[in-house]
């Protein structure tokens, strides 16, 4: 016990109370640290879901994506726009306080993404924990699903890392909460593919909306579901049903066959039924097995944003 490294998880695999005895509040101290910034500033809560997402694709879930540095993932495209490092910062820095050299940070950050889902009225699930920190972070390593991907590339995608359709049409469905840089949407809607029309799929009374919230000279960020933005449901997948949606990517799940009948199936329009709040919990747990680390390659950091020094 003298070397609590030994114990870190070396060969076992995560599971719902790893850290038991060896840090008791671990799920109440994330939770109220996540709690009390996302009061403070709701968009927390989308973007640390979002920060878990790109941390299990690029080498796991493993808190690479927290490492601080000018050639690191954060540096990446796609991780300019997250948000919420200081949330995770913060409940390592509660951590290490109460359970020194315990809690790695992948696991706080797996934490309080369920949080996040909580807070914004989503159905909790049990997490599994006992993963180690990863130590190395790579921006040429970030390889990320694009807003205009077609279904075939987002599947493949998945698949890539372990997850079927009904995956990724589920966890999609986080785009129920948070919001996109009127950057990545404006082409759709003032000229789709060089025709200078917006993309047909769209509906009309839609187009306007999001033109007036992107003008083409203006704009900061619009909502990903228009519904509730700040709310845990199924209105985005509704939403996707009715051409509502300001993202290609998510809009194109209603023309493939395949994730319109998942969508159709959580949205309680097709058998056999399915709902989405315990099936967003079943596939975020698969997400968040992605690439775990739990022997040498791996280690507990003690802040989120640095590796080890050796
Ligand atoms: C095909 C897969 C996906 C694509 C192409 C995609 C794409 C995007 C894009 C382009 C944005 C806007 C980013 C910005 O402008 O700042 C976004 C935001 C977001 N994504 Fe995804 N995403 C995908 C999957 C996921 C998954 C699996 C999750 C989590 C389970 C997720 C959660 C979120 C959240 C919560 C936001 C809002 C972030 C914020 O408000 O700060 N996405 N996504
Ligand atoms: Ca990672
Ligand atoms: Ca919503």
């Amino acid at each position: 016990q003298g070397n609590r490294g030994s114990s870190r998880g070396g060969g076992r695999r995560p599971h719902v109370g790893f850290y038991g005895n060896r840090c008791r509040n671990v799920e109440s101290i994330v939770r109220s640290v996540v709690q009390s910034h996302v009061r403070s500033n709701p968009t927390n809560a989308p973007g640390i879901l979002r920060m878990h997402f790109h941390d299990c694709f690029v080498n796991g879930c493993d808190g690479s994506v927290l490492i601080a540095g000018n050639t690191t993932e954060r540096t990446a495209g796609p991780n300019r726009s997250l948000r919420g490092f200081e949330v995770i910062e913060e409940a390592k820095t509660r951590l290490e306080a109460a359970c020194p050299r315990t809690v790695s940070c992948a696991d706080i950050l797996t934490l309080a993404a369920r949080d996040s889902v909580v807070l914004t009225g989503g159905q909790s699930w049990a997490v599994p924990l006992g993963r180690l920190d990863g130590k190395v972070s790579r921006a040429s390593d970030v390889n990320l699903p694009g807003p205009n991907d077609p279904v075939s590339k987002q599947k493949q995608d998945f698949a890539a890392k372990t997850l079927n359709t009904l995956d990724l049409v589920t966890l999609v469905g986080g785009h129920t909460i948070g919001t996109a840089g009127c950057g990545l949407v404006r082409g759709r809607f003032f000229n789709f593919n060089g025709t200078g029309q917006p993309d047909p799929t769209i509906d009309p009374s839609f187009v306007s909306l999001i033109q007036a919230r992107c003008p083409q000279n203006g704009g900061t960020r619009v909502k990903l579901d228009s519904g509730s933005v700040d709310k845990f449901d199924t209105s985005f997948l509704r939403n996707v049903r009715t051409g509502r949606v300001v993202l290609q990517s998510d809009q194109l799940l209603w023309r493939d066959p395949e994730t319109r009948a998942i969508i159709e199936r959580l949205l309680g329009l097709r058998r056999p039924f399915l709902r989405f709040g315990s099936e967003f919990g079943n596939s975020m747990v698969k997400m968040s097995l992605i690439g775990v680390k739990t022997g040498s390659d791996g280690e507990i950091r003690r802040v989120c944003s640095a590796i080890l020094k050796v």
